[in-house]
């Protein structure tokens, strides 16, 4: 895959597996943001319920993109939201992964400031390692309960500060890595200049609502915008799926 518009950062394995490269001055990790949004750009509805944006073939090809990663990573609120399972579904992925000496899952990661994470999530489950990068706010009760079901990271004060907690993460050799949401998560995650590479699957619904949530929520940037420059345009189904890769700021 042509990497003209991106840095390349001596990542020749992954260039092989079909990676941009941004070179980022924080982490040596490659970090690739994925989501599915309706034509009007949210997530999901205003009740932030889980909406069937995308359709089988989207979901194979993130299936796909989990088999090629190291982690998976999402904020609490969409534990809390969808409580997804953050595994790859296909067996032969998953055979591909273990013939080369991988887990047969990528490790599975919640930004969980105070430790929200219910313990019967299913992310906590025993299909991976997991991590829950907490702040100095959770509390001794909530670590306990998460102590033993996931291995726990702190980093930040009152929120999880993502440069420290991912570059802790790096060095437990977590270093493909896909964002899955949602949208308070990928903000901050542009806002901290973690981001290489954006693929978003748009697709044929209008969800609308001003509270409903959006690839980027957060604060918001108010004068420098991180800026993208377009890869590819693929037509999935009655949908697209465009890859940018972040420009240097
Ligand atoms: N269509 C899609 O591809 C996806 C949709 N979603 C949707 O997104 C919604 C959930 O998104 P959000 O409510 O935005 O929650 P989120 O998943 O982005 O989690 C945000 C939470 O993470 C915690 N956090 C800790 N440190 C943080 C930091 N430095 N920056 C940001 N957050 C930090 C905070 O508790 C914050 O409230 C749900 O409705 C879900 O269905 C989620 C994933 C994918
Ligand atoms: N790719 C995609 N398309 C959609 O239409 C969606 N609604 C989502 N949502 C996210 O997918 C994750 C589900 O993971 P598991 O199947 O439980 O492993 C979850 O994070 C949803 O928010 N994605």
């Amino acid at each position: 895959m042509p990497v003209d518009n991106c840095v390349e950062f001596g990542w020749q394995d992954l260039e092989t597996r079909g990676f941009l490269y941004h070179s980022h001055l924080t982490t040596g990790m490659h970090v690739v943001v994925n989501a599915a949004m309706s034509a009007d750009g949210k997530l999901s509805s205003r009740r932030r319920e889980q909406i069937a944006i995308s359709g089988e073939a989207d979901f194979e090809r993130v299936d796909r993109l989990r088999a090629d990663s190291d982690a998976v990573v999402v904020g609490v609120g969409t534990v809390l939201a969808d409580d997804p399972h953050l595994i790859v579904k296909d067996d032969t992925l998953r055979a591909q992964r273990r013939e080369n000496d991988r887990p047969a899952n990528p490790a599975r990661v919640v930004v969980d400031s105070s430790g929200r994470t219910p313990t019967d999530a299913a992310i906590l489950d025993d299909a991976a390692t997991t991590y829950v990068c907490l702040s100095e706010a959770a509390s001794v009760e909530r670590r306990a309960a998460l102590a033993g079901r996931a291995e726990l990271v702190t980093a930040g004060d009152e929120r999880v500060d993502l440069l420290r907690a991912f570059a802790t993460l790096q060095e437990q050799g977590l270093e493909q890595v896909m964002v899955e949401g949602g949208g308070e998560l990928i903000f901050s995650l542009f806002d901290a200049g973690l981001v290489d590479e954006l693929r978003v699957f748009i697709g044929p619904k209008i969800i609308g609502g001003r509270d409903a949530p959006t690839l980027a929520d957060g604060e918001g940037f108010v004068t420098e915008f991180p800026s993208l420059d377009l890869e590819s345009v693929d037509r999935l189904d009655d949908g697209v799926v465009l890859t940018w890769c972040v420009a240097d700021r």
